[in-house]
């Protein structure tokens, strides 16, 4: 990100800020409600445009990327075929889609509702759906909006179980929460927004043992921070 700024009808609500995600990751992005952390990742994936500065990739070419949610956004139809449709969008041939489809299907314990409208599928189910469809497309990056938010414990553990395998398989992870006991699992890097600015991008130990500013510190000791 570089002096990038994001502003609707005359109101800044992000930036300007510059930082490079240059780590393994996974890099958590995190703050208070409001902070500017669904923009930040919405701008990063390029949903959204910045209205000042620029977003940048070190390779030449954007690499491949997914984003998941935290309501996911499935189509009406079967679960395999929302793997299928999203193949079919990556140009991915079609004599190879079905198998991609239900090997990631199995990845993620839903071979069993592979044929089942995805609309019907529980929270937690559609979760693993959205995070198969990322999974089928094997992502350079993977960013993951507050993923875990509306899920029950089990669920949210098989979330993170994914996005350590993502981290594994070498997808470079950028996500949000609001847990910082998520945060402290998960993280590689943390990035830390407060009021649209960034306010600090550290390693997690870093940060959870000795943020620097004002506003982490007040973030982790559980004091509320605009
Ligand atoms: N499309 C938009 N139009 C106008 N304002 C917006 C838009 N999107 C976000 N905002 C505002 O920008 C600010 C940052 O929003 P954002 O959703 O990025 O916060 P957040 O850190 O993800 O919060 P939360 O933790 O509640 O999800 C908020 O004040 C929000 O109201």
């Amino acid at each position: 990100f570089d002096g990038v700024a994001y502003s609707h009808e005359e109101r800044l609500l992000l930036g300007p800020c510059s930082f490079t995600l240059d780590g393994i990751g996974p890099t958590l992005v995190m703050g208070p409600n409001g902070a500017g952390k669904s923009l930040l990742l919405r701008l990063a994936h390029g949903l959204l445009f910045p209205t000042e500065g620029r977003v940048t990739w070190s390779s030449d070419q954007k690499p491949r990327q997914a984003m998941v949610f935290q309501q996911p956004v499935l189509l009406r139809r079967s679960a395999v075929a929302n793997l299928i449709h999203a193949l079919a969008v990556n140009n991915v041939p079609r004599r190879k889609r079905a198998k991609l489809a239900f090997d990631s299907l199995e990845r993620f314990g839903l071979t069993a509702c592979a044929k089942t409208p995805a609309r019907v599928l529980s929270g937690g189910q559609q979760q693993r759906l959205a995070l198969a469809r990322a999974w089928v497309l094997s992502p350079q990056v993977l960013f993951l909006d507050e993923p875990t938010s509306a899920l029950d414990p089990a669920a949210i553990k098989a979330v993170e179980a994914a996005v350590r395998e993502f981290h594994q398989r070498g997808t470079r992870i950028v996500m949000t929460t609001h847990d910082i006991h998520q945060a402290r699992r998960l993280a590689g890097d943390v990035l830390f927004l407060s009021g649209g600015k960034v306010r600090e991008h550290t390693p997690a130990d870093v940060f959870f043992d000795a943020p620097v500013s004002p506003e982490a510190q007040a973030f982790i000791t559980g004091e509320l921070v605009e």
